[in-house]
């Protein structure tokens, strides 16, 4: 929308053009702008980050780890086999077809052992076994490497897929005695907040929670309603799809975003189902916003703005083995088809970075984002500015669900994604200014929506278009809000030090009206010390107190040096001494 001719917007059935200064300064405001992938060289001193931040994915693809979940009770009872079996150097992961005895009556396909390679694969069936991955490592492996493009500018999204009861919401969420990569990645955004050195630099953390169930998308930080609230979805040029109205919280510390975390939770629809005791009925979006301002010289600052998605989906199952009926049915019916979409979205994606890059007029494949809620939310995630892994997990005893998870994942690795740092440097008279622009621009549009006779189609339009001005607006406003915030500290900051400058100087000039004798300490000159001590020890009290003297008329000395250099300095008509002479 930037360049080229201003794109024109329909108003009474004729053309309303827009000044393309007001589009130019919109589309542009709304996103911060980006650098592309690779262009910023290192990541600035003030964040705690590595200065060679180590990553095993490659440019732009998704990052596809596998897990595989311990036993449970249930499986443990029905004795049944482990057919996973995976290799910690190659991080191969094999799937081996169920004896025979396991196999139903009626089947008389010959499985065959499957193998996959994934970018990881974590073996969590035995703690007792060397290679056990724990919750810590699934962290260490995948979550402190997202966290650092977090902190460079990068948008990431972490999603785990499996079906039910494969251990996805262990992953993401955890139990409070082993916590997952949710959790995780919070306390570590927090932590290394708290280590940053860096006074110029401001970090604001923001966070959102929803659900999307029955292809429904429910806030989970409002409370619950006897009547649920759904939220609507809409899709904006330079953000992509987001929600109207979802609650976004401003969070300082790990123990407010757990407090979230757990509200958020206690709000999810779960239930039980024969596959698992708390099966998650719905997909859940964990959002984490950091933004970081680093307040330069004059009045400019950087900005730096990551989205941490975290997306625990609903798990794939077949009615059969879960034992739905009724809202059960209903809801596993509409989990499938949305993860079936998932699926579809999924391969055109891969199919399409299969290809040979296309000429400038080969057509591209329309992305059936749209088909389902979920994967219109994702869409940035799947096929846009983000860096993304998906995590399967699978179960170690059901060769049918885990060879499709498996096969999902596989297909996954091959997407690609444009991931790049949004960073904006921009001077408040510039901020001001677009906003100014942009509220012209909404003046406009409200009268068109507002003089004529359009009809229905129209207005709708209209109203779309305005409303998607007013968020931009509204974006602006607030991060124009955040950076004078950062220039406020700054600048009481600066005045205190000025305060202290101040002083020094008035000190200074006292010192030059009323110059401080020169003081000469000889050893036995104390008060503490003894007439006649030539032969006699002096105390150890004796000792520290001299040794102390000597410090302090040293920097007596120094401090009067500092004194002749400041006057030298601000006051170059005062009368002269020498150095010499006032120091000790
Ligand atoms: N790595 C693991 N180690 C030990 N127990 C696990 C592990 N992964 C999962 N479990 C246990 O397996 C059960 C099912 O796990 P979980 O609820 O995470 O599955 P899910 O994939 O989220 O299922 P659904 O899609 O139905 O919500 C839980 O009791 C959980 O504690």
């Amino acid at each position: 929308m930037a360049s080229g001719n201003p794109p024109r917007h329909t108003h009474l059935g004729h053309e309303l053009a827009i000044p393309h200064h007001l589009l130019k300064s919109a589309a542009s405001s709304a996103s911060l702008r980006s650098r592309e992938e690779g262009a910023f060289p290192s990541a600035p001193p003030s964040v705690n980050m590595p200065m060679n931040v180590e990553t095993s994915m490659p440019s732009g693809n998704v990052r596809v780890v596998v897990r595989v979940r311990a036993f449970l009770p249930r499986e443990y009872e029905k004795d049944s086999a482990n057919l996973i079996e995976m290799n910690p150097v190659t991080q191969e992961t094999h799937l081996n077809p169920p004896p025979p005895s396991a196999l139903r009556g009626s089947r008389n396909k010959i499985l065959d052992r499957k193998t996959f390679t994934f970018d990881n694969s974590f073996w969590s069936i035995d703690r007792d076994d060397p290679h056990y991955v724990d919750q810590e490592d699934v962290y260490n492996a995948l979550g402190q490497e997202f966290l650092d493009h977090n902190f460079q500018g990068y948008h990431t999204c972490i999603f785990a897929y499996g079906q039910t009861g494969a251990g996805k919401s262990y992953t993401m969420m955890g139990t409070p005695e082993y916590p997952g990569l949710i959790p995780r990645t919070c306390r570590d955004l927090f932590e290394r907040i708290k280590a940053n050195q860096n006074p110029n630099v401001t970090f604001t953390v923001r966070v959102s929670y929803f659900e999307v169930y029955n292809e429904h998308v429910c806030d989970l930080l409002v409370p619950r309603r006897e009547t649920p609230v759904y939220l609507k979805v809409r899709e904006s040029p330079t953000e992509g799809p987001y929600i109207k109205d979802l609650t976004e919280v401003p969070v300082r510390s790990i123990g407010e975003v757990l407090n979230w975390m757990k509200l958020g939770d206690r709000s999810r629809t779960t239930a039980s189902t024969n596959m698992n005791d708390t099966s998650s009925r719905s997909h859940a979006v964990f959002t984490l916003v950091l933004k970081q301002i680093e307040v330069c010289d004059g009045d400019e600052t950087i900005e730096r703005l990551a989205r941490i998605r975290l997306v625990d989906l609903a798990g794939s199952e077949r009615a059969n083995s879960t034992g739905a009926t009724g809202a059960r049915l209903r809801e596993g019916s509409n989990i499938n088809k949305s993860l079936t979409t998932l699926g579809r979205v999924i391969a055109a994606l891969a199919d399409q970075a299969g290809r040979r890059p296309s000429g400038p007029n080969s057509k591209r494949d329309v992305i059936p984002y749209r088909d389902s809620i979920l994967t219109w939310l994702l869409k940035d995630s799947l096929g846009g500015n983000s860096k993304t892994a998906m995590i399967a997990c699978i179960s170690p005893t059901d060769y049918d669900e885990t060879l499709s998870t498996l096969r999902y994942a596989d297909q996954a690795k091959r997407i690609r994604t444009r991931a790049v740092i949004n960073q904006d440097q921009i001077s408040q008279a510039e901020r001001d200014a677009e906003i100014r622009n942009m509220q012209e621009t909404i003046r406009m549009l409200q009268q068109s929506v507002s003089t004529a006779s359009m009809t229905q189609e129209q207005q709708r339009t209209q109203s779309e278009q305005l409303e998607l001005y007013q968020r931009e607006v509204h974006n602006m406003q607030r991060m124009m809000e955040e950076a004078r915030e950062v220039a406020e500290c700054k600048i009481k900051s600066l005045q205190t030090q000025n305060e202290a400058l101040r002083l020094h100087l008035r000190l200074a000039i006292e010192s030059l009206k009323n110059p401080i004798p020169p003081v000469e300490l000889h050893d036995g000159d104390s008060e503490y010390g003894s007439d006649d001590g030539e032969d006699e020890e002096p105390s150890e009290l004796q000792t520290e107190l001299r040794a102390r003297l000597h410090e302090l008329l040293g920097d007596l000395g120094m401090f009067r040096l500092n004194l002749a250099d400041d006057v030298a300095r601000f006051c170059p008509d005062a009368p002269r001494r020498d150095n010499a002479a006032v120091a000790c």
